[in-house]
């Protein structure tokens, strides 16, 4: 016997109004991750602060409100997570069709009620079978490798607009994967420097409005790439930045992925999407 189709509106209304103990019953997969379980930038770099009971003289400082993520973005416990999608908003693939699988058909469903989205432009939906609240549907650029201004201010507003639905709906923690740089080509280091920047930017002026900003990659590359930069750009206050740091190092970054890593990583996704 088929299971009924359940209908989106009805679905959504339901699981919204669940507390979170409830909502953990419906999660489609068991091994979420709760956001205690993701140090923040700052207790990532001094954990003796919290082994010796030391207040956080950050007080809330962008580096206390962001956090670095090497995984699935379908698995975290978030107000929302952020799906780089496509102007049909209807699924494809990489994150987008990960999250889509995650979710379930009513995610599909209720995109299908919001005809499409523009490129920089960003569309709320429920979360569903997903241990995130929310979807924040983004569409970003498509580089294939070239940056030029359009491509840097769509990739900003697919930021700006994603934080500006968060503070809409009075949500306070996110997660973002790596929008454009997939199979949209948008070179890897200049998109972390759009993320870290337009997020930090974002931070200081809405800090009472945000708990935690979760930058989740995929790959290897983007990690070690992650790493260096926000190490830069959220320097903890009695945290050393070295000269090298500051003009931008050299050294390639601290670990570039193989290309049988990037192909193990590719693997990941189609797994995910194709439910092996
Ligand atoms: N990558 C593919 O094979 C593929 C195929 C068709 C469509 N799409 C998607 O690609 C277009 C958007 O391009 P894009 O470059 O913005 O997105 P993308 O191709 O999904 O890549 C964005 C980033 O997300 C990473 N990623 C993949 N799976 C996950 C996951 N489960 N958790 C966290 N991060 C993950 C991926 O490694 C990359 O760094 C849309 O059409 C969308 O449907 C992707």
């Amino acid at each position: 016997m088929s299971k009924k189709k359940k209908d989106w509106k009805n679905e959504k209304e339901r699981l919204l109004r669940l507390d979170r103990e409830e909502r953990r019953k419906e999660y489609r997969r068991q091994d979420f991750i709760s956001l205690d379980k993701i140090p923040s930038w700052r207790e990532e770099n001094r954990p003796n602060d919290k082994e010796e009971g030391k207040e956080l003289t950050g007080g809330g400082g962008p580096s206390d409100k962001v956090s670095l993520y090497k995984g699935d973005i379908t698995v975290l416990e978030v107000d929302a997570i952020v799906n780089a999608a496509n102007s049909s908003l209807l699924g494809g693939g990489g994150v987008d069709g990960c999250i889509h699988k995650a979710a379930g058909s009513c995610l599909y469903d209720e995109c299908h009620s919001l005809n499409g989205c523009e490129t920089g432009k960003a569309k709320i939906t429920c979360g569903y079978d997903l241990p995130a609240k929310y979807v924040i549907h983004t569409v970003g650029p498509v580089a294939r490798g070239h940056v030029g201004p359009t491509e840097t201010n769509d990739l900003t507003s697919c930021y700006q607009n994603s934080l500006r639905l968060m503070k809409e709906h009075d949500l306070s923690t996110v997660a973002f994967p790596c929008i454009s740089t997939g199979i949209y080509g948008f070179p890897n280091e200049p998109a972390a420097e759009i993320a870290l920047n337009t997020v930090k930017s974002w931070i200081e002026e809405n800090s009472d409005k945000i708990t935690r900003v979760i930058f989740c990659v995929f790959l290897e590359t983007d990690f070690a790439i992650y790493k260096k930069k926000m190490s830069v750009i959220f320097p903890d206050n009695e945290m050393e930045v070295t000269e090298e740091q500051l003009t931008g190092d050299n050294a390639s970054p601290s670990k570039k992925s193989t290309t049988k890593e990037e192909s193990e990583d590719s693997n990941r996704v189609m797994e995910c999407v194709l439910g092996q």
